[in-house]
């Protein structure tokens, strides 16, 4: 193991404790690196201490103590989940100053807090983030009250697009907002209980107020299309539902369940017209209606494009779920024994190299992911500051589009990823992966939504085909080059040499190089791009209409491509970071590897398309790719547990006996199974199988 310099060592610390001594000790000295120096060179030292200071207060904070694995009742989550939610607003975390200087901190913050409990992050989210960042985004000046009145919790905010009957298809929302110029008001109506809003986070108990899209009418009965209101729903001194506003809890669902998510009705609900979202379309005080989107399409675009800071948080977040399985599964791999070589000799199951092949490719996944989510965050602050700053340019447009592009890729890539990682994490820890209290079943149900809201995954992939669909002619005619504020599409620059291009490594050792597998990607995309427009034209000639084209175009096709696209982007800036000369030396080769393995893993699932395009040709290539991918594992797999180290949270928030820093397993785990409640009473029932003994074949009468 390879140590940190003495003034290093110093700083680390303060910041990192020393992990404790057991059975996972050995592992983590046969690791390459010293995790400390990973931990410090992911995050730097004020993201380190913010995050100690968050995971402390709430370690010793009783609102926050819990005792793994119990399910409390629903209504009892939702209050303790808010309670807790107001706790965070005392300890305001994170100051307006604070995010200015170092908007990273958000995201950080909604990280720490989903890790606890994701119930508690996203309510508390969706309240001063996605309610705020909407009527920051959407709105003007006249908003600024609102705001204030959402950072001190005078109100609590939701946002409400859904309706019961769509979702995906916003253009098809009903609610309608028609203006009233004799009182200058709009009135929301929902014409049914179809439209009734459905879905939305915070609306089922707490929230007063919500931003409603609706269809906006004039008082002449034209509609301008979809536009948001701020509506309030509740009167915050009593919580009781306003006029007019039918609404009311959607009941337990499959993950997240210490939020209320709910569903409204309106009925003649009349409302201020200054509460119009007016930046894409406006209302003067005698009704005319002005927009500076001439286009509905791309009003709509506009209108919408506030989703996009969610799905590109979202990334972030998915990542931080696979951090937690994948920090479960390897620790309890590393400890847990089973079989050996002699009869005597038992060897952890993280030697195992199925259980490698299972699990180290979903740790390289989660490096790769992470830095991408990261630095499409900052982004994402690029796009909000040009919107705040109401910058019309060019570069400003592109800039929003290749962003909604990539997030409608990335949300997809990242949200599978930990949902088929939190999978194989749960089965890789066998029967104990199933106990509730390891917390594997939590992180998997709790990240599960993930892959629906903000945009169902495969609706939105069709987006970034959409897009990249939309570069083809560009690409045909030489001198129109493909250019993007971000750089996604440069590479599509050079389509027809790299069509030309066939894989050339010949042995497991050339494949080790990540090059491979990032110039791999860069044929698949050109050829995915290709063949989907092919595809398309030839739909558009055989189907009835261009949506039937498009439709049929998509398995196979432009959801591949899409895929594929973003799996590329993520490699090439995982890449670009890891061969970076500022990386330091003492990590740059498992991160260098992690890089490797995850081009490849990620390249092998498109192993039929690099054939059928003829990229690559006979058994070789494919036998490589594959032995390369093991090879990969069985270097990392000493490195393992100081990888997660290196990205776990502490214990108490981590709430998995089987994966405790100390890697004590079985104490661990009997000691939490021995502190549950009643775990040694006799049932309360116990007369029904000691006295009323049933007759068989006669069902007593329930009377
Ligand atoms: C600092 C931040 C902190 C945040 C903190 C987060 C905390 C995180 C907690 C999360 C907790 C979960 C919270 C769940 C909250 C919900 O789930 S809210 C509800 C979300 N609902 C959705 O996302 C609906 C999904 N559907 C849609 O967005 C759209 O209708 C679709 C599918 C993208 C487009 O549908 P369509 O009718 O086929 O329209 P289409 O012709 O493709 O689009 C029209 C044009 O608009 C463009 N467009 C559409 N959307 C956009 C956009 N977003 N941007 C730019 N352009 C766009 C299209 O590209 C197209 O442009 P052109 O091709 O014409 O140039
Ligand atoms: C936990 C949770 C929280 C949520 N919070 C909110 C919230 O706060 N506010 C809010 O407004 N909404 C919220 N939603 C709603 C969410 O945004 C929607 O569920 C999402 O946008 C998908 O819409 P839908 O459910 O109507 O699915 P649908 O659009 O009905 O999709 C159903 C199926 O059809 C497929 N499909 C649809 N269209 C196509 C197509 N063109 N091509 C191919 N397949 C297609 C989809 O892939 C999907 O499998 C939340 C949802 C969940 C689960």
């Amino acid at each position: 193991m390879i140590t940190a310099s003495k003034s290093d060592a110093v700083s680390q610390d303060g910041l990192l404790p020393d992990l404790p001594n057991g059975p996972l000790s050995e592992y983590r000295r046969k690791a390459s690196f010293n995790w400390k120096d990973m931990a410090m060179f992911l995050e730097d030292e004020d993201i380190i201490a913010f995050k100690n200071k968050i995971f402390s207060t709430l370690e010793s904070d009783p609102l926050f103590y819990r005792q793994p694995g119990v399910d409390l009742p629903l209504e009892k989550y939702r209050e303790l989940t808010f309670l807790r939610c107001k706790k965070i607003f005392e300890y305001n975390f994170l100051t307006f100053e604070a995010t200015m200087e170092k908007p990273q901190k958000m995201l950080v913050l909604i990280n720490c807090l989903g890790m606890y409990d994701w119930s508690l992050s996203t309510k508390y989210f969706l309240d001063t983030q996605v309610f705020g960042v909407a009527i920051g985004n959407t709105g003007s000046e006249r908003h600024e009250t609102i705001l204030h009145q959402t950072q001190n919790m005078e109100i609590f905010g939701c946002l409400a697009l859904t309706e019961l009957s769509h979702g995906s298809n916003t253009k098809a929302i009903r609610t309608t907002a028609r203006f009233d110029a004799s009182t200058k008001e709009f009135i929301l109506n929902s014409p049914d209980f179809e439209a009734a809003k459905f879905w939305v986070g915070n609306m089922g108990k707490t929230a007063t107020h919500a931003v409603v899209y609706a269809q906006l009418y004039t008082s002449d009965g034209r509609c301008h299309g979809l536009h948001s209101f701020v509506v309030q729903i509740r009167n915050p001194k009593t919580l009781l539902p306003m006029p007019g506003v039918m609404v009311g809890d959607i009941g337990r669902k499959l993950g997240q369940n210490g939020l209320d998510n709910g569903f409204a009705m309106f009925h003649n609900v009349r409302i201020p017209y200054e509460n119009l979202l007016n930046r894409t379309g406006d209302i003067s005080s005698s009704g005319n209606y002005t927009s500076a989107y001439k286009d509905p399409k791309q009003r709509l675009g506009a209108s919408l494009g506030t989703l996009s800071s969610g799905r590109v948080s979202i990334i972030s977040m998915v990542v931080t779920n696979l951090k937690l399985a994948i920090t479960i599964a390897i620790r309890f791999s590393a400890t847990r024994r089973q079989f050996g070589p002699t009869e005597k000799e038992e060897i952890p199951v993280l030697e195992y190299q199925l259980q490698q092949w299972r699990l180290i490719p979903y740790l390289a996944a989660a490096y790769a992911l992470d830095y991408f989510s990261v630095g499409f965050f900052f982004n994402l602050i690029e796009l909000q500051i040009g919107i705040l700053m109401k910058d019309r340019s060019p570069r400003q447009a592109e800039l929003g589009k290749e962003i909604h592009a990539l997030s409608c890729a990335g949300k997809p890539l990242a949200s599978w990823t930990a949902q088929h990682g939190a999978q194989e994490c749960r089965e890789a820890c066998g029967g104990h992966g199933f106990l509730a209290m390891n917390r594997l079943g939590d992180i998997r149900n709790d990240n599960d939504p993930n892959c629906t809201y903000e945009g169902d995954n495969n609706v939105l992939l069709q987006q970034t085909s959409n897009y990249l669909l939309g570069l083809v002619q560009s690409i045909h005619e030489d001198n129109a080059p493909c250019e993007s504020p971000l750089g996604s599409i440069h590479f599509l620059n050079d389509y027809k040499t790299i069509l030309k291009r066939k894989f050339t490594a010949s042995t497991i050792r050339e494949c080790l190089d990540c090059a491979v597998a990032l110039d791999a990607y860069k044929w698949l995309v050109c050829y995915l791009l290709r063949e989907s427009h092919d595809k398309l034209q030839q739909e558009k000639q055989r189907a009835a209409n261009d949506f039937d084209a498009r439709n049929n175009s998509q398995v196979y096709y432009c959801r591949s491509l899409a895929l594929a696209f973003i799996e590329h982007t993520v490699l090439q800036r995982y890449y670009d970071y890891t061969h970076d000369p500022s990386t330091p030396g003492s990590l740059q080769p498992v991160l260098k590897k992690l890089c490797c393995l995850y081009g490849l893993w990620s390249l092998n699932k498109h192993i039929a398309v690099l054939y059928q395009g003829g990229y690559f040709a006979g058994e070789l290539p494919g036998r490589i790719v594959q032995d390369a991918i093991l090879d990969l594992c069985a270097q990392l797999k000493d490195d393992a547990v100081s990888l997660v180290d290196a990205i776990a949270p502490p214990d108490f928030i981590l709430n998995s006996p089987i994966a405790k820093a100390d890697g004590e397993l079985y104490k661990n785990l009997w000691s939490a199974v021995l502190q549950g409640e009643k775990v040694l009473e006799r049932p309360s029932w116990w007369p029904e199988f000691c006295c009323n003994k049933p007759v068989i074949g006669k069902p007593r009468s329930q009377l």
